[in-house]
């Protein structure tokens, strides 16, 4: 898969946040999304997914645009917000055969997956659990393992480290280690680069809603502050 933006711009009614984004991500490659709070990180985000249209310019997956058949780009998609969105009306396996039939996957197949991550995850006695029942942790567990179970070629990931203990921190980066050895690419937002950064093959760098710095490591480094990438403890 093959993620292209160009020439990206947008954000919210008459506001315009984001100005000429331009990148793209290959399969197999993760993306390291930084910034300082307010530079337009969700705002991109919200582009990507499809909840708001672009002003100006283009975003491609796999050939296939948001203008061109939204159905079909946003089922290449799995997303996982800063906050989680639960409903507080289903169980947990409820969660998960929604997540079966919004992006029709097998249901054998998927539920044996669902069972092997939600072990990971220490919640596979929890099936019959509703959300009101669950922990932060939990939901943001719940969350991902809904994402995980799809066969989405691109997972967002907005801010993915922030209340998980570091059991499941470690369980989450080995999980995106195996996707992406399968194929998929990630979009990963974070303020705790020191977790994200080995794991990361390219970093996009946003200030003030435009990118300033792109590229590995190597060639960001000198252009980004150091408290943002990992190089200094807060
Ligand atoms: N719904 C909205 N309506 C209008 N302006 C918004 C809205 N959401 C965000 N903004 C503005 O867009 C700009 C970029 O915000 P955005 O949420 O994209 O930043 P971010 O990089 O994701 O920040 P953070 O690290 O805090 O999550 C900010 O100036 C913000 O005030």
């Amino acid at each position: 898969m093959t993620l292209t933006v160009k020439d990206l711009s947008g954000g919210y009614g008459q506001l315009t946040v984001i100005q000429n984004i331009s990148f793209t991500i290959q399969p197999g490659e993760l993306t390291a999304f930084i910034g300082l709070n307010g530079s337009g990180k969700s705002t991109t985000i919200n582009h990507l997914i499809g909840l708001l249209a672009p002003k100006t310019g283009s975003i491609v997956l796999n050939d296939v645009s948001m203008v061109m058949d939204p159905i079909a780009y946003k089922k290449q998609i799995a997303y996982v917000p800063e906050q989680p969105v639960l409903y507080e009306e289903l169980n947990l396996e409820e969660h998960i055969q929604f997540m079966i039939n919004i992006y029709q996957l097998d249901s054998a197949e998927t539920w044996e997956e669902a069972h092997r991550l939600l072990k990971i995850f220490r919640l596979d006695d929890k099936l019959n659990w509703f959300p009101t029942h669950f922990s932060k942790g939990m939901r943001q567990k719940v969350m991902i393992v809904m994402a995980f179970i799809t066969n989405a070629d691109l997972f967002i990931i907005d801010e993915p480290f922030l209340g998980l203990d570091v059991i499941a921190v470690n369980d989450l980066l080995a999980l995106i280690d195996e996707k992406k050895a399968a194929g998929a690419s990630f979009l990963i937002t974070t303020h705790v680069m020191s977790t994200l950064r080995a794991h990361a093959d390219k970093f996009i760098y946003l200030e003030d809603g435009q990118i300033a710095a792109s590229g590995s490591m190597e060639e960001i480094k000198d252009q980004v502050p150091a408290l943002l990438i990992g190089e200094a403890d807060v």
